[in-house]
């Protein structure tokens, strides 16, 4: 990198033109801008003009902080720019540190940056250690890192004895298995905590084995009459799905227990899952919730699924409105993609699960507890939190092709995941140098089940009723769907939708005009608490019955069907196709996975492996020509935290 001197001018002007051409969010232009005006008047340090703006930059793309380090290397890479990008930018910045301590001292001594420790000024950068923050994902990661360390290290008191003999009843006897029952292991670990972390892919039986603790809870607990638990998930399509397989688990298991655990009635008092913002009391117009440490809540068990889309903040909001008196049990699959926000909580907290690292103390009470006993290689001391985490590993659902492929795609394992591709074998397909027509035709005979209904119309005597009628129709939409991995472009999510619906008119399917049409999918891109519709929803547009020319939009949330007028309805998006990460949460019998022409920054192994398992029966990857499946299998999602170093400390 040349030495030049500093040539502040030509610095703010790089960066109006990187953020011109795109390289860079007119944000963090701004973000750097308003820094540096925090000076009184003194000009700013270029190595805190270039450090805000990559801060800023980072956090648009998920990373909570900026590692100092990756600063003194030159964070083209991360940024996903050229390196002639970052060197013109350095080189208007004139000399730079060259070493993570040069910068520290650097930004350290800038007005603008609390270093952690000294006098806080409540400056908007926060300098811990080798990390820079915004100061807000600072106090996150911070409050979430400290709840979770002081959770770990709480233990409740257990009958030991008297939990085995209830897990036994509760658990099937598995002799032809090898290694132990980690779904029984898991009950056992939860029940002596106050957080507990149960990860493992689709089908390993997450919610089969909260039912059960639920159930425990219930037989254990002193005052079990009066247990308030409450069930949440990111989006309301997943709560709706944690609450019907509690349900549906809860019902087979109350058949069993009979008299001796009245499960019916805890079933009947846990309520509805709802989403996270609703639980947490989400307000219009301002990001704090009803619910904090001030006013907590009111619950004594909060069950939280799809844990892998639960984001930073909501995840410190969670927290800090949970009375330290409560337990909390996470559920979900470490491999799936982050969240779109900042952060990649759930990862970060259990990147370790596969390993164990359970103390010899953790390996005594659950051989006392559940009969299991902990493999000599899971054990160890992997820190507290650990003894509090569980990874099932055996997945019932996804034995087949589908599972396989998802395995060797989560392995790195390119190679096997073609093979397995290329067989052809029932339950995966690969259509390989894809032309888009393809594509569409997949659309018209996967979406054909629904429009088939929805033709065919209305009609009192022959549907038995209307609600019946739009239930139906909403039940096969939800059969198929087209998960992209970008949003622009032929093979994005916009061009996609698009050309489907053209695709569907043309075949005599959808009669598209203006806007709003009969059956119109719709996916709600931002919560609206006016009209009760959250962010990730999808329903379908369908005639009022009660109004002639009017349309409404129909949900499905479990059994239970919902519809808004459409009219209502400001930010939504047509969803033929929608993106992997608005997928999460949900599973169709038969999902396509479209992958771009090039490989850009967005295409990673999790977001292949977050596809697949959408799929419950049959899973299609169509790819245009090149090597684009390997190269998304090689690049894993990588997100700066501070996380795990907060919470590892003291967690031994
Ligand atoms: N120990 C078990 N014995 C018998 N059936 C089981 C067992 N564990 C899970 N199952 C069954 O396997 C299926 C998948 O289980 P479950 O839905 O709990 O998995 P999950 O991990 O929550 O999946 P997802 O991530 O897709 O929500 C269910 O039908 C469940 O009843």
């Amino acid at each position: 990198m040349a030495r030049a001197e500093a040539n502040p001018e030509a610095l703010w002007n790089e960066l109006a033109r990187l953020s011109e051409t795109g390289a860079l969010r007119r944000l963090s232009c701004a973000f750097a801008r308003f820094v540096a005006s925090l000076a009184n008047g003194m000009p700013a340090p270029p190595a805190l003009v270039l450090a805000s703006s990559v801060l800023s930059e980072l956090e648009g793309q998920g990373h909570s902080c900026l590692l100092l380090s990756d600063l003194a290397a030159g964070p083209a890479a991360l940024l996903g720019w050229e390196d002639e990008q970052w060197k013109e930018l350095a080189r208007c910045a004139g000399p730079l540190p060259r070493t993570a301590q040069g910068w520290a001292q650097q930004l350290g001594g800038c007005a603008q940056v609390w270093a952690v420790g000294a006098f806080d000024y409540d400056q908007p950068l926060v300098l811990d250690g080798d990390r820079l923050y915004l100061r807000r994902y600072w106090r996150d990661e911070m409050l979430v890192a400290q709840a979770v360390r002081e959770r770990a290290g709480r233990r409740i008191d257990v009958d030991a004895e008297a939990v085995r003999g209830w897990l036994d009843g509760l658990f099937a006897a598995r002799p032809e298995q090898e290694g132990p029952d980690w779904q029984k292991l898991a009950c056992a670990i939860a029940l002596r905590g106050s957080v507990a972390i149960i990860t493992g892919g689709p089908g390993t039986g997450k919610t089969y084995t909260v039912a059960r603790l639920l159930a425990l809870l219930f037989a254990t607990a002193p005052q079990a009459g009066s247990q308030r638990i409450a069930l949440a998930a990111p989006t309301g399509k997943a709560a709706a799905r944690l609450k019907q397989s509690i349900d549906k688990a809860l019902g087979e298991l109350a058949d069993r227990a009979g008299a001796a655990l009245p499960l019916r009635e805890l079933t009947q008092r846990m309520g509805a899952a709802r989403t996270l913002h609703s639980l947490l009391g989400a307000r219009p117009d301002t990001r704090a919730f009803a619910h904090h440490r001030g006013n907590p809540l009111d619950v004594d068990v909060l069950i939280v699924d799809e844990a892998s889309m639960v984001h930073l903040e909501m995840m410190a909001s969670l927290l800090d409105a949970l009375p330290a008196s409560a337990t909390l049990i996470l559920l979900g699959d470490k491999d799936q993609l982050a969240s779109v926000e900042a952060g990649a909580v759930l990862g970060d907290l259990c990147h370790n699960a596969g390993a164990g690292g359970y103390t010899a103390a953790t390996c005594d009470y659950v051989l006392a507890a559940s009969g299991e006993a902990v493999p000599e290689e899971f054990q160890g001391d992997a820190g507290a939190l650990a003894q509090q985490t569980v990874m099932l590993r055996h997945s019932r659902r996804f034995g087949g092709p589908i599972g396989q492929l998802a395995l060797a795609v989560n392995a790195g394992d390119a190679l096997r995941a073609e093979a397995l591709l290329r067989a052809g074998e029932q339950g995966v397909r690969w259509i390989e140098n894809a032309q888009q027509q393809q594509l569409l035709q997949l659309a018209q005979s996967g979406y054909g089940p629904y429009l088939d209904v929805l033709n065919t119309g209305y009609r009192p005597g022959l549907n038995t009723n209307h609600e019946e009628w739009v239930r139906q129709i909403l039940q096969r939409f939800e059969s198929f769907r087209i998960l992209c991995a970008v949003r622009d472009g032929e093979w994005g999510v916009a061009g996609l939708n698009e050309a489907v619906a053209a695709r569907l008119a043309a075949a005599g399917l959808l009669r598209p005009q203006g806007d709003w049409y009969v059956g119109r999918p719709v996916m709600v891109t931002r919560n609206d608490y006016g009209t009760g519709v959250y962010n990730g929803d999808i329903g379908l547009t369908l005639p009022d019955p009660s109004r002639p020319n009017a349309l409404r939009v129909y949900f499905l949330e479990g059994d239970t069907v919902r519809s808004v007028l459409a009219t209502r309805l400001r930010n939504v998006e047509t969803a033929f196709a929608m993106t992997v990460h608005k997928s999460q949460g949900s599973e169709f019998r038969h999902t396509v996975l479209a992958l771009p022409r090039e490989r850009g920054a967005v295409l990673t192994r999790e977001l292949v492996y977050t596809g697949i398992t959408r799929a419950s029966e049959l899973f299609t990857l169509v790819s245009p020509p090149g090597a684009v499946l390997a190269e998304a299998i090689a690049a894993r999602t990588h997100r700066t935290s501070g996380l795990r170093g907060m919470i590892a400390p003291t967690s031994r």
